[in-house]
C-alpha cells in the first residue's frame, strides 16, 4: 500500500518525515520551485532544522499522488475542497485521509464530510489529534486519531499511518473528530486574546472549560458523540492549542489581545472556522456563546475587554 501527502506546508512535510521510517513517502507540492530547492537541500524552509528522509520523493507532478493508494491531504481547510473538486475524477477508489482542521466556511462541512460529498467513491479518513509539526519531525512521541467511519478501513488505515513516533488510535465518530480540531483553533484564539489582554490563567481556565462545553453541545446536535471530545481530537488539542506559544491560532489570539499585527501569510484555520461555527449556531440555534463572541471580535465589533465583559454578564445557570 503506497502513500502520498499533498501539500508540503509544516504538518504535510512532518507526516512525511515521520512516515519515511516506514518506507517511501510521495511529498507533493504544486510549487515546482519549492520543490526543487525541496530536493536539493532536503530541508523544507517551513521546518527549520528538519532533514527530509531518503525515503521521502519530493515531486510537483500531480500524477505521482495519484499513483498511491492511501494519499493524506496536507492543505488548508479552506483550500481543500477545491483540491478534492479539482481532480475528483483521478482520486476515486483512493484512501482520503484529510489532515486539516477547520470547517469550510462556504459550506459550512467538515473536511471528511468534504470528501465523501465531492469524491463519494473513496475512503474517507480523518488524521487529528495534539500534534505540532515541529515535534513530530523531531521524531518526538506524538498520539493522534485516526477517524473513518468504516472501521475495518479505519483498521487498516491505522496500520498503515502508525510510526515509531505517531501512537494512532482509531473512532468511527468522524463528525465528533472534525469538529474537535476544528473548534479548538477557535477556543486557541478566545484563550491567546485572553492572556494577551491580561486576563489570565484562570480566565483561560474558564474560557478553555466553557469552550469544550460548546464543542460537546456542537458535536451532539450535528450527529457526533459528545464523548468524543474527551479524547485526543478533543480535549487533547484543545490542551494543547490553548497553552502553547508554539500554535498559529494561539499566537493569533494574543496578538489580538496585545493589539499587535500578525503575519498575514501564516495559516491561523481558526479565523474562518470561527465565523462558520458562529453562522452555524445561529442557524440550527445551537447556544455557543464563546464562539458568537469571538466572532464578533474578530470583525472588530467588540473589544475583548468588552467581550469577556458580556460573557461574564449572561444569566446565571447551572454548569
Ligand atoms: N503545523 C502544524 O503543527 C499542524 C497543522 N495541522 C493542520 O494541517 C493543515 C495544513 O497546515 P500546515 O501544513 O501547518 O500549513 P502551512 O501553511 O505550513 O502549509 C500549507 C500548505 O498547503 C499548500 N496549499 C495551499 N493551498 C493549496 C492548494 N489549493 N493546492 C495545493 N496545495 C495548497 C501550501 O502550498 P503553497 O506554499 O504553494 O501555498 C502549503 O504547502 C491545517 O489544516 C492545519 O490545521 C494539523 C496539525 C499540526
Ligand atoms: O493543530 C495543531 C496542533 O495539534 C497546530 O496548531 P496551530 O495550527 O494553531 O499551529
Amino acid at each position: 500500500m503506497s502513500i502520498a501527502v499533498a501539500g508540503a506546508g509544516a504538518f504535510g512535510t512532518a507526516l512525511a518525515v515521520s512516515l519515511a521510517q516506514n518506507g517511501p513517502v510521495t511529498l507533493w507540492a504544486r510549487d515546482a520551485e519549492a520543490v526543487k530547492t525541496m530536493s536539493e537541500t532536503r530541508q523544507n524552509p517551513r521546518l527549520d532544522g528538519v532533514t527530509l528522509h531518503e525515503n521521502i520523493h519530493v515531486s510537483a507532478d500531480i500524477e505521482t499522488v495519484f499513483a498511491a493508494d492511501t494519499i493524506l491531504l496536507a492543505v488548508p481547510a479552506q483550500k481543500l475542497r477545491g483540491f478534492l473538486s479539482e481532480h475528483a475524477d483521478r482520486l476515486e477508489g483512493k484512501s482520503l485521509v484529510s489532515c486539516a482542521k477547520g470547517i469550510d466556511a462556504s459550506t459550512m462541512t467538515g473536511t471528511v464530510t468534504s470528501i465523501r460529498e465531492v469524491v463519494p467513491e473513496s475512503t474517507a479518513a480523518l488524521l487529528t489529534g495534539p500534534s505540532f509539526a515541529a515535534d513530530i519531525a523531531r521524531n518526538l512521541p506524538t498520539a493522534l486519531t485516526l477517524a473513518c467511519q468504516d472501521d475495518e478501513a479505519g483498521a487498516l488505515l491505522q496500520k498503515q499511518l502508525t510510526t515509531p513516533n505517531l501512537r494512532l488510535y482509531r473512532t468511527t465518530d468522524t463528525v465528533g473528530a472534525e469538529l474537535g480540531g476544528s473548534l479548538k483553533n477557535v477556543m486557541a484564539i478566545a484563550c491567546g486574546a485572553c492572556i494577551g489582554e491580561g486576563m489570565g490563567d484562570s480566565a483561560r481556565a474558564a474560557l478553555m472549560t466553557r469552550g469544550m462545553t460548546e464543542m460537546m453541545r456542537l458535536a451532539g446536535a450535528l450527529g457526533g458523540r459528545p464523548d468524543t471530545m474527551m479524547g485526543l481530537s478533543g480535549f487533547g488539542d484543545l490542551v494543547l492549542t490553548c497553552t502553547s506559544e508554539q500554535s498559529r491560532n494561539y499566537r493569533y489570539g494574543l496578538a489580538l489581545g496585545r493589539q499587535e499585527n500578525f503575519d498575514p501569510s501564516i495559516t491561523v484555520e481558526g479565523v474562518a472556522t470561527t465565523h462558520a461555527v458562529a453562522k452555524l449556531a445561529r442557524a440550527r440555534g445551537i447556544d455557543m456563546p464563546i464562539v458568537t463572541m469571538l466572532a464578533e471580535l474578530l470583525e472588530h465589533d467588540v473589544s475583548v475587554a468588552e467581550a469577556i465583559q458580556a460573557l461574564f454578564s449572561r444569566p446565571l445557570k447551572e454548569e
